[in-house]
């Protein structure tokens, strides 16, 4: 089956491989064979196919590729979330009460829970999805929350190292984190991730769940700098870590290290020794009352920067990427052009699905560009930059996920 969309007023396809300008077309057409991108170009030299669909002249984009959520929970920290609007700090303790709530849902309601978050995800033009175990912290229930991700999500990382449970020796911990539960996630997990942070993971814990689950041939991510500067970055960037998070609280050295990890990586081409991805979380930011992660100085200095939702009961309960692109543009100082990239290419790129087809069958995602999987957004809108320009405005129109138009489209 074949499918044209057509009259399609702006095609931002975040495709550089024919110089930035080639990157947006005007009056534009894309042609989709099953989950696949066949062709893109001019509407006027557009090739037939079985189905047509008129974008009526407004924007499409690929969609969003959040890059880091915590989907798999039950309960609500709504209490939380009102002490801090009034004053009080984040603190990771919180994680414990959302590790009490999911321990006590059984395996129905927790993976409806987690399959209402995707489809609303979906439904705002998220097309490619990773999320996190990290709420169960005992081997029983990592071991649970993977295997439930596995079945809702395209990317599943292993996040043991979120808090120590109350009542654990750190030390203890770290080594079950290290063995007994690593096994038991390991069939269902493509990424490994560490909480370095005070009050999570401190440098030597981390930096021993990094080595064992990447000896465990697991990529790994990091969740750091979010509270305070400290090791999470400099451990990123020494471990190879395919992306580190949060990236608040940055010293020069921190930024250096990241610049200097894509300094062999071709940012025009997609060719070259891929670096640590900064991956920044305005979502996540504004709610905790953090400073916003520096993007225009990352993205300045030659670092690959992602946008991603963090979406998660404690520190951002929300699946917007449009939100994360609209901060980013009105208070990060990005271009509209650079943030939807980051929301789009960059999450790829910090998932290692930027280009050609893996060993596992996975297409590209985060670009539009032949033999790339059919994942795109179209917007109600003329163009990108009204995602910033009419802010909170609920813009997505359709989206295709593989090629499939999805149902709750509008
Ligand atoms: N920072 C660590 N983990 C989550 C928050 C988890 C929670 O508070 O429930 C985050 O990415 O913000
Ligand atoms: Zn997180």
């Amino acid at each position: 089956m074949s499918l044209v969309i057509t009259n399609i007023g702006e095609l931002m396809t975040q495709d550089l491989r024919n110089g930035a300008d080639a990157a947006v077309l005007r009056d534009a057409a894309v042609v989709l064979e099953g989950e696949r991108v066949s062709w893109l170009g001019p509407a006027a030299s557009a090739p037939a196919a079985d189905e047509s669909f008129d974008a009526g002249g407004r924007a499409l984009l690929p969609g969003w590729v959040d890059s880091h959520t915590h989907l798999i929970f039950a309960g609500d920290r709504t209490a939380e979330f009102e002490a801090r609007m009034a004053g009080q700090s984040y603190s990771a303790g919180g994680i414990a009460v959302t590790m009490e709530a999911t321990r006590s849902t059984g395996d129905f309601d927790l993976t409806r829970l987690a399959m209402g978050r995707v489809a609303e995800a979906v439904s705002q033009g998220t097309t490619y999805i990773e999320t996190k175990t990290g709420y169960g912290l005992d081997v029983e229930n990592e071991a649970r929350s993977a295997r439930i991700a596995s079945t809702v999500v395209d990317e599943v990382t292993y996040l043991g190292a979120h808090l120590v449970p109350a009542g654990a020796d750190p030390d203890e911990y770290t080594d079950l984190v290290c063995g007994p539960m690593l096994d038991a996630v390991r069939p269902y997990v493509r990424w490994a991730d560490v909480f370095c942070e005070r009050g999570a993971f401190s440098e030597e814990q981390s930096r021993r769940v990094l080595t064992s689950c990447r000896d465990a041939g697991l990529g790994l991510r990091v969740h750091g700098n979010q509270l305070g500067t400290g090791a999470g970055v400099r451990l990123a960037t020494e471990f190879g870590a395919a992306s580190v998070d949060h990236v608040n609280y940055l010293d020069d050295d921190d930024v250096a290290s990241l610049a200097e990890s894509w300094s062999g990586w071709d940012a025009v081409t997609g060719h070259g020794a891929r670096g640590t991805v900064a991956t920044a979380l305005p979502a996540c930011d504004l709610s905790t009352r953090q400073p916003l992660a520096p993007g225009r100085q990352l993205l300045d200095a030659g670092v690959q920067l992602a946008l991603a939702s963090n979406c998660n009961p404690g520190t951002s309960y929300t699946s917007s990427m449009a939100f994360c692109v609209t901060t980013a543009v009105l208070q990060m100082g990005l271009s509209v052009h650079e943030a939807v990239r980051a929301a789009t290419y960059g999450g790829a790129l910090a998932l290692g699905r930027e280009s050609g087809m893996d060993a596992d069958g996975v297409r590209a995602v985060g670009s539009i560009a032949v033999g790339h999987r059919a994942d795109l957004h179209l917007l109600n809108a003329p163009a990108a930059t009204h995602l910033a320009y009419r802010p909170g405005i609920p813009l997505t129109a359709a989206v295709w996920r593989a090629g499939v138009r999805q149902s709750h489209s509008v």
